[in-house]
């Protein structure tokens, strides 16, 4: 059971956490480990425990948009995207972020990680990674009854044995993914063994994040259920935190949080706090917690009328994100393909309901099949010319950017884009009709046609040159921040969202040329690279995996943090979670987000672990 007011409210603890999502959970569960240290966690949402719209997979999407599971956050309209303006969904409740996701489990290259500690954050390498991330994992690999009916490969020091995330190969896959994955080797992308051990380029079947005995998600709330019954840890739901509390202190010293002040059943309750606070609200709410305690921007706070305690001009700044575009494509009436369009007939998918509640049925499978791939391995011939513009581009954003930390950063981006082995595009199907997102404009509101299957081909940019921002708007904490994600403000983004449209498009060997009629979504209106710009602009969607809010980088380079995670200025203050990583990653970020949360637990209790 979760904690009551009464257990919280004018009570101190050694430890506050605010935010029970994916990191903060994970970071409560280990900390409370030691039964000296108290430990409470306050989260703005519902326990949502045992919610079939949560833990049943299959059925991507289901809670977006519900003020119970979803903060529904949009972003200001976008300049550079024909005014374009995206729903970002995020969790709400025990589990965050992790209660709501598409259950695909993904790690970095290690180049990628390696960069975090070349930005200046030692100790935060590959090598660190793969180790705090095997912590959070368990893995089952698959069964005899698994392998009869697609082939699974792994190599075992990449996976972790006991942790309380479940990680699995979904029971089957669907023969239109074994048909992408085919079709990418043919084309020329080698076989990934196992993508978990810092190279990801190439064709791979990702586990999901499911435990196979009950076929039901597995995400932060297994921290909890692992430690719930422990009398030093009180987790309140429905707690909106407002604001960090600090002790009066000179001009020059650092500040010291003593407690935090937050929102319960429409009244103003504070928790007092022995040892450290902890905001663990997410990459859109973390930085207005900091906003309206005083730690920012000035100007920011000036504007909603909060005295700046502590000037960081990092706070809401060097927002990433990853975003995807759609293709639909037309299966031949003669190929033996199943698709989850069937599920579009209700009495199919009633069927498949009562199949799930046996344990079988398709409702049981995450997405599996992703491709990573390097700009060079897009488009061969064009990659020399396509460098040298992003060059110039990296030039210019350098000259006129007045972020102190920007320049190291996109020096990295330009490596990664000159090395054949960094993967700039990723690539991934599902078996059905695209969903595309909400408030396209008309022409692209396509319907599928009942009578027919389809097959989605979805290209993601994994490494944006743009920045973005989010910010308080105004002192309430129940108001929703501005979001300006700032897509395409620099044109190479785009450039490489047409490399990924025309890898796809070009797509000419077997088995697909047999089993695709058509592609039907955007269809032949889309000719020219002018065509497939503005097609992109119209219709790309958010991967829900922004990073960049509260960078851990030196605070003369724009940071917010320090590679303990604390917040500079103050003595006593972290964040833990997905905002804190200061450069985007070619992966999914939530099994980051854990790793994030059991590494932080280490620094926090002073543990050095062997790798
Ligand atoms: C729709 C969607 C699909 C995704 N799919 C995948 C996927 O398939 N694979 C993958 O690897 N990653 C995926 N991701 C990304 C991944 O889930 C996130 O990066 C990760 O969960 C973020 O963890 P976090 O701890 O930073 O934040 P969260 O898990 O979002 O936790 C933040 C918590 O803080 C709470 N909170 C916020 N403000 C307050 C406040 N003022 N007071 C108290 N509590 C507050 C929130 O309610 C939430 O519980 C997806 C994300 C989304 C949204």
């Amino acid at each position: 059971m979760t904690a009551t007011i009464n257990d919280i409210a004018d009570k101190a603890f050694d430890y506050v956490i605010a935010g029970g999502g994916t990191a903060g959970l994970t970071l409560a569960g280990r900390l409370s480990e030691d039964p000296s240290i108290s430990v409470a966690v306050l989260e703005a949402g519902e326990s949502n425990l045992d919610d079939p719209n949560i833990t049943m997979p299959g059925q991507f999407g289901k809670t977006f948009g519900n003020s119970k599971y979803d903060w529904c956050h949009s972003t200001t309209k976008q300049k550079n995207s024909n005014d374009a303006v995206v729903y970002w969904n995020r969790g709400k409740g025990l589990g965050g972020s992790s209660a709501m996701n598409f259950y695909t489990w993904s790690k970095p290259p290690a180049a990628d990680v390696d960069a975090i500690e070349q930005l200046g954050n030692p100790g935060w390498n590959f090598k660190e990674y793969s180790k705090y991330s095997l912590m959070s994992e368990t893995f089952h690999p698959a069964t005899k009854d698994q392998l009869a009916s697609f082939p699974h490969t792994y190599i075992s020091e990449y996976r972790g044995t006991s942790g309380p995330i479940h990680t699995t190969p979904p029971p089957n896959i669907p023969s239109l993914e074994i048909l992408f994955q085919e079709t990418m080797i043919n084309k020329g992308l080698n076989a990934n063994r196992d993508p978990y051990g810092g190279d990801v380029t190439g064709v791979s079947s990702l586990v999901s994040n499911l435990d196979p005995m009950t076929w039901t998600r597995s995400y932060s709330v297994d921290y909890y259920l692992r430690s719930k019954h422990r009398p030093n840890l009180k987790v309140l739901t429905e707690a909106t935190v407002a604001r960090v509390i600090f002790a009066e202190a000179e001009a020059d010293q650092d500040l010291t949080a003593t407690g935090l002040e937050f929102l319960y059943g429409g009244k103003t309750y504070l928790v007092k706090v022995q040892k450290e606070i902890i905001i663990s609200a997410g990459t859109i709410k973390s930085p207005q917690i900091l906003e309206l305690s005083g730690i920012g921007r000035p100007d920011v706070l000036t504007k909603i009328g909060v005295e700046t305690k502590v000037a960081l001009s990092g706070v809401g700044e060097n927002v990433q994100d990853h975003i995807s575009c759609r293709f639909a494509f037309e299966l031949n009436p003669q190929a033996k393909h199943e698709t989850y369009d069937l599920m579009r007939d209700p009495e199919y998918a009633a069927k498949e309901m009562k199949l799930f509640a046996e344990g079988k049925g398709h409702y049981r499978r995450g997405i599996t099949s992703f491709a990573f791939l390097s700009l060079s391995s897009a488009n061969p011939k064009d990659t020399p010319a396509l460098i040298e513009k992003a060059s110039e581009e990296i030039m210019a954003i350098k000259k006129c950017s007045n972020n102190p930390g920007l320049a190291e950063q996109l020096d990295l981006q330009q490596e990664r884009l000159i090395n054949d082995t960094r993967p700039d595009i990723e690539l991934l199907c599902i078996p059905n009709f695209p969903t595309i997102r909400a408030l396209v404009p008309p022409q692209w509101q396509m319907m599928p046609d009942p009578e027919k299957k389809y097959i989605t081909m979805a290209f993601v940019l994994n490494h944006p040159l743009s920045r973005g921002t989010v910010h308080a708007k105004t002192t309430d904490p129940l108001d929703q921040p501005e979001i300006d994600p700032h897509y395409f403000e620099h044109d190479f983004d785009l450039e490489i969202m047409v490399q990924g449209f025309k890898y796809i498009r070009s797509t000419n060997v077997e088995p697909w040329n047999s089993d695709i009629k058509q592609e039907t979504f955007p269809g032949p209106t889309v000719v020219t690279d002018e065509d497939i710009r503005e097609f992109i602009k119209d219709t790309f969607n958010t991967v829900w995996h922004t990073m960049g809010s509260c960078s851990m980088l030196p605070r003369d380079k724009n940071g917010v943090v320090n590679p303990e995670l604390k917040v500079y200025g103050t003595t006593n203050l972290r964040v833990v979670d997905i905002s804190v990583i200061p450069l985007q990653i070619a992966a999914h970020t939530q099994a980051t987000a854990y790793m994030i949360g059991e590494k932080a637990s280490d620094i926090i209790r002073g543990i050095v672990r062997d790798a």
